[in-house]
């Protein structure tokens, strides 16, 4: 057994019926970035970093039981990757118990950005209030200070709302209702009529997505006087698929009616400028090239049925290997000064977890999902990018850099009516 291993535990999500099954793609991401790692001769002085991974289906409670398995197995782990928020949080509630740092790839619950629950967390998937403060910058963009907001009752969408009230507070934009559901979407639709509801943000996952636009065709909540933010993370023709196997009474037509027009906003994965060379020396496109080669050796095929889940985060779990080695680099440095080494890393040292974490927080590279760094809460700052729906075609409107404040506009925003609609009822005075 060669001693100049470093070893870390990898907790994907593959194969499973709840959640995302993200590691499908994440995993042969992470193996690829393991293999570029450790061909660079000027990282890890000589160690070669070496990762365990097992399968959690995107479940806690079995993620908690791969975890203590990868702790009480050796050879002994120096850090843990993990995807699906409801894994890394179960995982980075423990992993702290055992001076653990904890890199995830896959997990946008705001409930993670908690220093006091979650000490060791970092994760260079964008939390999901990353969209917030981009919904508002288009809102002061457009004169709409009037919204209202239509969400599913979920965690994650719960969390994202409370930090949009606040910015929308904050800045003086008056939420006149906030309608949430469960499943079934007609009652908090319904209420939007009622309440005169003209800019809306929708935040569901993609199967109540169908729900809601069937119930805003049904009521007439679309066209040239009214505004929907829909997340922008749903395959690209979401709205007119599944129809039938979902029960919805809506056809095809109807639901491309409906959603005509509207805005999305989600995070930038994959770095814009697809002819950057980043730190591995890959452009973003050299990594869809050598993921998708991966995938296909995996026994998925990117243009068929077997898509893998994933593919989006792909370069999240890339990143985050290159964050992991990077600040092992950094650490080892910084241990060899007192005659150390990871090796003498343990899961009583903290110490050793101090050095771990300092190098951790301060990560800025240039990866293939743009540039990775992290807030002091963990989370990975990211670009954002704004779309709308044109003719059934996702058209390209700009970018947000929240850090800087700068929005990229591209002006090619088209509304239905010919211009900006306006977020309450105008009255014209007959002069
Ligand atoms: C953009 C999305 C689909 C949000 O959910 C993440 C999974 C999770 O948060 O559990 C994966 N990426």
């Amino acid at each position: 057994k060669r001693d100049d291993d470093l070893h870390i535990g990898g907790i994907f999500p593959m194969e499973g019926e709840g959640g995302w099954q993200g590691g499908q793609a994440c995993k042969p991401a992470a193996e690829l970035a393991l293999a570029d790692v450790n061909a660079r001769s000027d990282l890890l002085s000589g160690f070669k970093l070496l990762l365990h991974s097992n399968d959690s289906k995107c479940e806690p409670g079995l993620g908690a039981s791969v975890m203590y398995n990868l702790l009480y197995n050796p050879p002994q782990k120096l850090l843990l990757l993990a995807g699906c928020s409801t894994v890394c949080t179960t995982v980075a509630e423990a992993a702290k118990m055992w001076n653990l740092m904890v890199l995830c790839y896959g997990a946008s619950s705001p409930a993670l950005s908690d220093r006091a629950r979650f000490p060791t967390l970092f994760r260079t998937h964008p939390s999901a209030t990353v969209h917030n403060p981009t919904r508002i910058k288009l809102m002061q963009k457009f004169g709409w200070s009037r919204i209202a907001i239509l969400q599913q009752a979920e965690e994650v969408f719960i969390s994202t709302v409370e930090d949009l009230e606040a910015h929308c507070k904050k800045v003086g934009i008056e939420i006149v209702t906030r309608q949430s559901f469960l499943s079934d979407p007609s009652d908090a639709v319904r209420n939007l009529r009622r309440q005169d509801a003209r800019v809306i943000v929708g935040l569901f996952y993609v199967v109540a997505a169908r729900r809601v636009l069937c119930e805003v065709y049904k009521h007439k909540l679309y066209g040239k006087s009214y505004v929907w933010f829909f997340i922008g993370w749903y395959e690209d023709n979401w709205f007119e698929t599944n129809l039938e196997r979902e029960g919805l009474d809506c056809t095809a037509e109807q639901m491309r009616e409906a959603a005509e027009g509207h805005l999305t906003t989600e995070a930038l994965m994959w770095n814009q400028n697809a002819n950057q060379t980043t730190i591995s020396g890959m452009t973003s496109e050299d990594f869809r090239s050598r993921l998708n080669e991966a995938l296909r050796e995996a026994g998925y095929n990117i243009d068929g049925e077997r898509f893998p889940e994933g593919y989006q985060e792909a370069p999240l779990a890339y990143d985050a290997v290159w964050s992991v080695a990077l600040a092992f680099n950094k650490t080892m440095e910084k241990l060899e000064k007192n005659g150390l080494s990871l090796k003498n890393f343990t899961y009583t040292n903290k110490k050793i977890a101090d050095d771990i974490y300092e190098a951790i927080n301060s990560t800025s590279f240039l990866g293939v999902s743009g540039l990775v760094a992290f807030s002091s809460q963990g989370d990975r700052i990211a670009l954002t990018q704004i779309e709308q729906l044109t003719d059934n075609h996702y058209v390209k409107l700009g970018y947000y850099d929240t850090q800087a404040d700068n929005l990229t506009w591209l002006d090619r925003e088209r509304w239905v009516g010919g211009k900006v609609p306006p977020d309450r009822t105008v009255v014209v005075n007959e002069l």
